[in-house]
């Protein structure tokens, strides 16, 4: 049952608390409550989904986003990668996080990604075969709003038809554009190849956009795991505007620290929900770690400069953050004919219709400074999104293709400033702090202006917004810098290593190192941001560590 009144709430005793019911958390919850002898309560600090019809209807995306209602309104710090710029760095504030307010982009990653998972944490059920399945759990492929033909654009044999999360192609038709899409795979075939599904673990190539959207509707971790006849399970609560602050009742078993309660704020007053078996931390790459150093998880010198007692010194906490650094700078004016433009229905949220990946030439200046830090020779360096508009601008009358490093290099954090629990934390993706990813943006800019220079785009669009063509190579290093703006994929806050590791946060099977009665399930534990965007693997992950929680309290 969802609650908004602590007043109403039954008890503040449970079986498992988890932290954040986000997109991650509520699949944990879901899982959990499925065995009715068990009671599991969701503590999210944010508010209902219900109604938000921006977050409903995937068109609004571009109001939603930065509605400062359903977002923590975090910044991050100024990074000396982006010439010192500070930027938002959004993160959802209502139930079924960041699901409920992201681009709907649905992508895997490449089999290497999960792979080199497996090899990271010792646990080769994190490799890309042992995942997939978790990967279909979690999926609803379903037909598009506008119910075309979706034949050719889609390998049906890799996709579940049963799991809480709609997956579909777009269900709008730019159709000219498209076809122009298509004609450049074909004009350009060794540098832009058509990759029948970009979900199959081998994404290289420009494949057709899937989204998290079901008959035109967004599907979220909310609207999918968390539906009537889940959240209406006798032993499955959720609690909203429940922001928790630190893990307590802590007493020592076996040498370790056992953690048995998690205190929150609801109003003005503090609470402490127990949990006897497990709580778990799902709010997520900025929320998890702050949780953590909170309770005195962390790197001991941190923790004593801010007047916090260490419970468990776990340096890597907060550490090897990675993302995604995203470049907007790529545009053209539309095409010419008003006419063609007057032809489709202006419907598109502004995420694109085409997705492509690949990778940087062997000879490419990047790998003469730095070895390869993708995870295998099947896995993209670089994303490019095609969008008929303006990145996020729906309607407007542009060709925008999105750049994004999908390898990148550049390592950040998420830090405590302060022994108030409740006190902003300082995020630092740390964009471009490596210059492997400015040089791997810079092909990025390269491959765009090849993609477009296929005989198809004739006539097809105008002028580039942005000239670039007369740029130094500083000048144009400089503009990267200057325009460079987040992905908000960020992972590895919480990172998982092997058993035993001298590093990491979580063993393979998610519980934190050196402690009891905790577990970290979100995108902080994955060790490296993966060739794609985030969600989807949120997913995966969380639908195998609820199946391993269930596994050691069966
Ligand atoms: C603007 C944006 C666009 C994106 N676009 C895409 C996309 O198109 N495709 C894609 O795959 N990925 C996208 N992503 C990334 C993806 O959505 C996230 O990586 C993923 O959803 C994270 O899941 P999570 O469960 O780790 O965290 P979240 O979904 O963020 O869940 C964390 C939850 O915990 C709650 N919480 C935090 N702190 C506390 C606390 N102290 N107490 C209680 N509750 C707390 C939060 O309110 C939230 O509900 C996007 C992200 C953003 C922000």
């Amino acid at each position: 049952k969802l609650y908004e009144d602590i007043a109403d709430l039954p008890g503040l005793h449970y079986d498992f608390v988890v932290v954040g019911g986000g997109t991650a958390g509520n699949v944990v919850a879901n899982r959990l409550s499925e065995d009715p002898k068990v009671s599991v309560l969701v503590l999210e600090a944010g508010l209902s989904n219900e109604g938000v019809l921006s977050s409903q209807v995937p068109f609004l995306l571009s109001e939603l986003i930065p509605d400062s209602t359903y977002s923590w309104n975090y910044t991050t710090i100024d990074m000396p990668g982006l010439n010192g710029r500070s930027i938002p760095y959004f993160r959802a504030f209502f139930l079924g996080g960041c699901s409920a307010h992201n681009g709907m982009v649905y992508t895997r990653g490449a089999a290497d990604d999960f792979n080199r998972y497996a090899t990271l944490s010792g646990d080769s059920g994190w490799s890309w075969n042992n995942i997939l399945p978790y990967f279909l759990k979690s999926e609803k492929w379903s037909a598009p709003a506008d119910q075309h033909d979706t034949q050719g654009q889609f390998n049906p044999q890799i996709h579940g038809t049963n799991g809480p999360i709609s997956v579909s192609l777009n269900g709008f038709s730019w159709s000219t554009f498209e076809q122009n899409i298509i004609q450049t795979t074909k004009q350009l075939p060794n540098d832009f190849p058509f990759n029948l599904d970009t979900n199959s673990g081998s994404p290289l190539g420009v494949s057709w956009l899937q989204s998290t959207i079901g008959g035109g509707e967004r599907s979220t971790s909310a609207t999918g795991y968390l539906a009537p006849h889940f959240i209406n399970r006798p032993n499955l609560h959720v609690l909203l505007h429940a922001q928790a602050s630190k893990l307590v009742n802590v007493t020592q078993k076996a040498g370790k620290p056992n953690f048995g309660g998690v205190e929150f704020r609801y109003g003005n007053s503090l609470y402490v929900a127990e949990a006897s078996k497990e709580i778990i931390l799902s709010a997520g790459p900025v929320g998890t770690p702050q949780i953590l150093m909170n309770s005195g998880i962390g790197d001991r010198s941190s923790l004593n400069a801010l007047g916090i007692s260490t419970v468990l010194d776990l340096p890597s906490v907060g550490k090897n953050a990675s993302d995604h650094p995203s470049l907007s700078l790529m545009q053209w004016e539309g095409w010419h004919s008003g006419t063609r433009r007057a032809q489709v229905p202006s419907l598109t949220r502004g995420v694109g219709t085409h997705i492509g990946f690949s990778r940087l030439p062997i000879n490419s200046p990047a790998f003469a400074a730095f070895a390869d830090p993708s995870p295998g020779p099947a896995a993209p360096h670089l994303e490019l999104t095609f969008t008929p508009g303006g990145f996020g601008m729906p309607g407007a009358n542009l060709m925008t293709i999105g750049i994004a490093v999908v390898s990148p290099m550049s390592r950040g954090s998420v830090m405590i400033s302060s022994s108030d629990p409740f006190a902003p934390p300082l995020i630092d993706p740390g964009y471009l702090s490596s210059e492997f990813d400015v040089l791997a943006l810079r092909h990025g800019v390269a491959q765009a202006q090849h993609f477009v220079s296929a005989p198809v785009w004739n006539g097809f669009i105008g002028a580039i917004t942005t000239d670039i063509a007369g740029l130094s190579e500083a000048e144009l290093e400089g503009l990267i810098r200057n325009t460079t703006g987040a992905s908000f994929h960020l992972v590895g806050t919480a990172g998982m290593s092997a058993r035993g590791a001298r590093y990491g946060v979580v063993d393979p099977d998610l519980r934190v190192k050196g402690a009891l009665g905790l577990s970290v399930i979100d995108v902080s534990v994955v060790p490296v941001v993966p060739a794609a965007h985030t969600a989807a693997i949120a997913y995966a992950f969380a639908e195998r560590g609820a199946d391993l929680i269930k596994q050691r309290w069966s």
